[in-house]
């Protein structure tokens, strides 16, 4: 039988299909997400469990007259494939291919970019009162799944349109996952007769719950939705991981995302290698921790996952918090947790800290609390692409009075820098990268759970012409650089915040420094570094490398850091830039 989906090239021509046709549309595009996901990873269970969903909303809206506003946007692969972009599939999250959520800039049906959770009820509504203001037709439809539904934006969002009476539509997308099982009592609610009275009272005209994988119902109550002039909910009950055994049975570790998998002899055959990741060895050195000091707690907004928590949330089930997709809340959650003497450990993406500044200045470190915020993803993250980088941590929190701020080079490093910040008074904050651990010189391989100050010298040349002062894993790249160099030093700045000014000076006495660290340069280590010999009028010429001032896309994280000069290479062609420049002048 001739496939359909080669004949789909946009939103109409799946309303030209006979209903009758839709099933197998659905089959098609699953086989399609199973496919493309197979050859090059992605969000698998969320775009599996809203198939159908996609589909109907597509049958009964005219994207892009009428917007669809998805939430995150990773579940969104059926739009992408229904919407011009199937034969592109193949370069899904790669560089220079299609964006790993939604981009407007890659097709006029994403009506909004997102990758952070949260956001579509507020953004729909925004879009509805806009198009309002400029006289121009359309319905808007926010798709908001069951977990970022424990986000605070969506409450506020909810809020307002129950307020304002406009006809937005919001499509709950209900599967009771979260990445792992959602959390709180709003999701359990959800399950019960509660829902309709919860909405009700919000100012919405609540529709279902309907079976997210019937067509014919989705169908009848999407064109009620779209019938309805004030603000109404459709309540969508979907599986995630839906028409795919592994991901079904396997919701938490293979469902969400992943990488590019085998599919042999009825199972599910993936490796990553066996290598130790960063998040891993954190987890390891927070257990130690915690079976040593009954005041260590972890909280987690929503990425036990991804933070490598879930054996320790077992092992501890009083002492690991997963509080939900709510940044804000986990932050002042641990500043309530560290109020009453306990020592909070949060362990939160960088990316997705951004959404609690406020709280981290105002509920922690105003009043001086001793929160540590392990901050994960810090850096270049890869496929994830430009919502995910973590560049903006060092920068945006180093200015924040009495946050120390501390990075380690090696997984060695850790349980020396998780002492260090049980034994400070107030806050502060260690960030580490995604990925496995790299391997070490010998110099950094010892590991010490003993509290450390300062920075460390990993190449000191006697007579040095040019030193390297790096944050993190860098530390690595730029003793390569320097190895077949003997009058080139190496050291390893360790903390941003408080800096250590002794040995920057003495570094920068050699009158040449690059100084790296995977961030923004603007306001990072290299910032600091510059303001402290202005402020001593120490003359040297000074190179910063970091993460560009543009937002980085999708693409390998280890081909972006040779593109970007953030690699060993990379570190010695500016040292023998700054080394030729010296000599020109
Ligand atoms: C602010 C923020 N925090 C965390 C994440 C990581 N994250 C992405 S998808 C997801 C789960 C979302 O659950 P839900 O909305 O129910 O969608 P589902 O995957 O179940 O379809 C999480 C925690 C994020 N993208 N944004
Ligand atoms: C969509 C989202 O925000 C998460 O699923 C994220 O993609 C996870 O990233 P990691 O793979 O780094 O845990
Ligand atoms: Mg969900």
């Amino acid at each position: 039988m001739e496939r359909l989906l080669p004949r789909i090239h946009s939103p109409r021509d799946v309303r030209a299909l006979p209903e009758s046709e839709l099933p197998r549309l659905c089959e098609e595009l699953r086989e399609e997400i199973i496919a493309v996901c197979g050859r090059v990873g992605g969000h698998l269970g969320a775009s599996l469990g809203a198939v159908e969903l996609i589909v109907a909303l597509h049958r009964v809206f005219h994207s892009p007259q009428d917007a669809l506003v998805f939430d995150v946007g990773h579940q969104t692969y059926a739009h992408k494939l229904l919407t011009g972009r199937r034969e592109r599939m193949d370069t899904l999250r790669q560089a220079g291919g299609i964006a790993p959520f939604l981009d407007p800039r890659e097709s006029p049906h994403d009506a909004l970019a997102a990758g952070h959770a949260s956001t579509a009820v507020s953004a729909g509504l925004g879009m509805l009162q806009g198009r309002r203001l400029r006289g121009l037709p359309g319905h808007v439809v926010a798709v908001v799944g069951d977990g970022a539904l424990t986000g605070g934006l969506a409450f506020e969002g909810l809020n307002n349109t129950g307020g304002t009476h406009l006809p937005l539509v919001v499509v709950l997308n209900d599967n009771q996952m979260s990445i792992s099982a959602n959390v709180g009592a709003i999701p359990a609610l959800l399950r019960t007769h509660e829902a309709r009275a919860f909405f009700e009272g919000l100012g919405f005209t609540y529709l279902g719950p309907v079976d997210g994988h019937d067509l014919p119902a989705l169908l009848h109550t999407l064109r009620e939705a779209r019938a309805s002039s004030r603000p109404v909910v459709v309540h969508a009950l979907t599986k995630k991981g839906r028409g795919f055994p592994p991901a079904e049975a396997d919701l938490q570790t293979r469902g969400h995302a992943m990488g590019p998998y085998e599919w042999r002899d009825g199972k599910l055959v993936r490796s990553r290698g066996g290598h130790r990741t960063f998040s891993e060895a954190f987890a390891a050195a927070l257990d130690a921790l915690m079976a040593r000091d009954a005041r260590v707690v972890a909280v987690t907004p929503a990425m036990l996952e991804g933070s490598a928590l879930v054996e320790l949330q077992r092992r501890y089930p009083e002492r690991v918090f997963d509080v939900g997709i709510a940044e804000q809340h986990a932050v002042t959650f641990c500043a309530g947790l560290a109020a009453t003497g306990l020592r909070p450990v949060c362990a939160i993406y960088s990316t997705f800290l951004q959404r609690a500044y406020d709280q981290i200045i105002h509920d922690v470190c105003l009043p001086g609390l001793p929160v540590l915020f392990a901050v994960d993803r810090a850096g270049l993250v890869g496929a994830d692409g430009a919502t995910h980088q973590g560049a903006y941590d060092v920068a945006s929190l180093r200015p924040i009075p009495g946050l120390t701020v501390m990075a380690p080079v090696t997984g060695e490093d850790l349980p020396g820098l998780l002492a260090t910040a049980l034994s400070l008074e107030g806050p502060s904050l260690l960030r580490f990268p995604r990925g496995t651990l790299p391997e070490a010189p010998p110099a950094l391989s010892v590991e010490s759970p003993e509290p450390v100050r300062g920075a460390r010298w990993v190449k000191r040349a006697p007579r040095a012409r040019i030193t390297f002062i790096t944050l993190g894993p860098f530390a690595l790249s730029a003793w390569e650089a320097a190895s077949a160099e003997p009058d080139w030093s190496v050291l390893d700045a360790r903390f941003v915040s408080p800096l250590d000014e002794a040995a920057v000076l003495e570094a920068a006495a050699c009158g040449r420094l690059v100084v790296a660290e995977e961030g923004t340069t603007r306001g990072g280590l290299g910032s600091a570094v510059l303001e402290l010999l202005a402020a001593k009028q120490v003359p040297a010429r000074v190179t910063l490398l970091g993460m560009p001032d543009t937002f980085v896309p999708h693409g390998d994280a280890r081909v972006q850091r040779a593109e970007l000069g953030l690699d060993a290479a990379g570190l010695r062609r500016a040292a023998l830039a700054l080394l030729a420049e010296g000599k020109a002048s």
